[in-house]
């Protein structure tokens, strides 16, 4: 009996050992459906650490689920190379903004991510089963991005509480997923949010995935990432007339610091 069950298992395992190595649509199905599962799992397990320890909604929980999604990388072989940590070294708040290319960011952000700092991300997130209760349980601010006008009242409230509550917000500018290698054009609601609550811009930027990662072309092997946290940008004396300004100087120089970590320097020149 026990022997068929084992039996059973090596076969499966064959299968889509050798559904893997003969199509690259499959093989790149089952890894996305494994960081899916991790996710999904990993949540389940975290989410009772994080009531039991923390009681319920709080920022504190980001430090039991980063524990969790820093150990998914070694099932990837995905490797970081973190420089300029010491600019997140900020007293109190501040907002962080970094490219966004795909569901990998997560491991990409928690790698870095300083303590107190909660994500804005679309409330479609919280209908993601248990990955939508932990990410609820960290704190995360949902904005609804269909309507500008209810996104600027989250984010309104977000800056007068971010001083209260000492937290940096973490915000992805592109304000969706965008794995082409270069950056799409800035919204203007980060900066928006860091001259009102008067808090310096701290760029972060991961370095394009594209050799090692592609969902057109079914490609996801192990690679590696560089990432750069770039020093903080003062928004001290800033009225909402300099917010166009700002977007535009975090964009050139995150499309910059893009285009060199990426290795592809010559597109840096080309692109203003
Ligand atoms: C234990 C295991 C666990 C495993 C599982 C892992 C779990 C990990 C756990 C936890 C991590 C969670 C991570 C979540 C990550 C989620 C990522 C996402 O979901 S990314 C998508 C959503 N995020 C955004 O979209 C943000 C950025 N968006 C904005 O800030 C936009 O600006 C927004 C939504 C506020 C408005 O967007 P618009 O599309 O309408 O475009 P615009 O150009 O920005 O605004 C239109 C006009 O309104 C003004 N405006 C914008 N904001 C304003 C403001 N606050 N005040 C005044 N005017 C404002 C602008 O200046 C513009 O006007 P003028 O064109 O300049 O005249
Ligand atoms: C019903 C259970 C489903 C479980 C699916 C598990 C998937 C794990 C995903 C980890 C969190 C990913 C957060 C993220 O990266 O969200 C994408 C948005 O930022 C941008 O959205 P979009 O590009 O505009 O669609």
């Amino acid at each position: 009996m026990e022997l068929g069950w084992l039996l059973w298992g090596a076969g499966v395992l064959l299968l889509l050992h050798v559904l893997m190595e003969l199509s690259p649509a499959v093989n790149f199905a089952l890894r996305i459906g494994f960081y899916c599962l991790l996710c999904v799992v990993g949540s389940a397990l975290a989410a009772p650490v994080c009531l039991l320890v923390n009681g319920g909604r709080t920022v504190k929980n980001m430090r039991i689920i980063k524990t969790v999604v820093k150990t998914f990388k070694y099932f990837f072989g995905v490797r970081f190379e973190v420089k300029g940590l010491e600019n997140f070294e900020i007293e109190g708040p501040a907002i962080i903004v970094s490219n966004h290319q795909s569901i990998l960011d997560m491991m990409g952000l928690m790698e870095v991510l300083p303590d107190d700092c909660v994500q804005v991300g679309k409330k479609e997130l919280m209908y993601a089963g248990t990955v939508g209760l932990i990410i609820y349980l960290g704190g995360v601010i949902f904005i609804n991005r269909k309507s500008t006008t209810s996104a600027k009242m989250v984010m309104a409230e977000v800056a007068k509480t971010m001083a209260a509550d000492k937290v940096k917000v973490w915000v992805y500018p592109e304000g969706t997923r965008n794995c082409t290698g270069d950056l799409l054009p800035f919204k203007k609601g980060a900066f928006h949010l860091a001259v009102q609550a008067q808090v310096p811009v701290i760029p972060v930027v991961y370095s394009s995935f594209t050799t090692f990662y592609n969902p057109k072309k079914n490609l996801f092997t192990s690679g590696k990432i560089k990432v750069e946290v770039l020093p903080a940008i003062e928004t001290k004396g800033l009225t909402s007339g300099d917010v166009s300004d700002l977007t535009d100087r975090c964009f050139r120089t995150m499309r910059e610091t893009l285009f060199r970590l990426s290795g592809c320097p010559s597109e840096a020149k080309d692109s203003s």
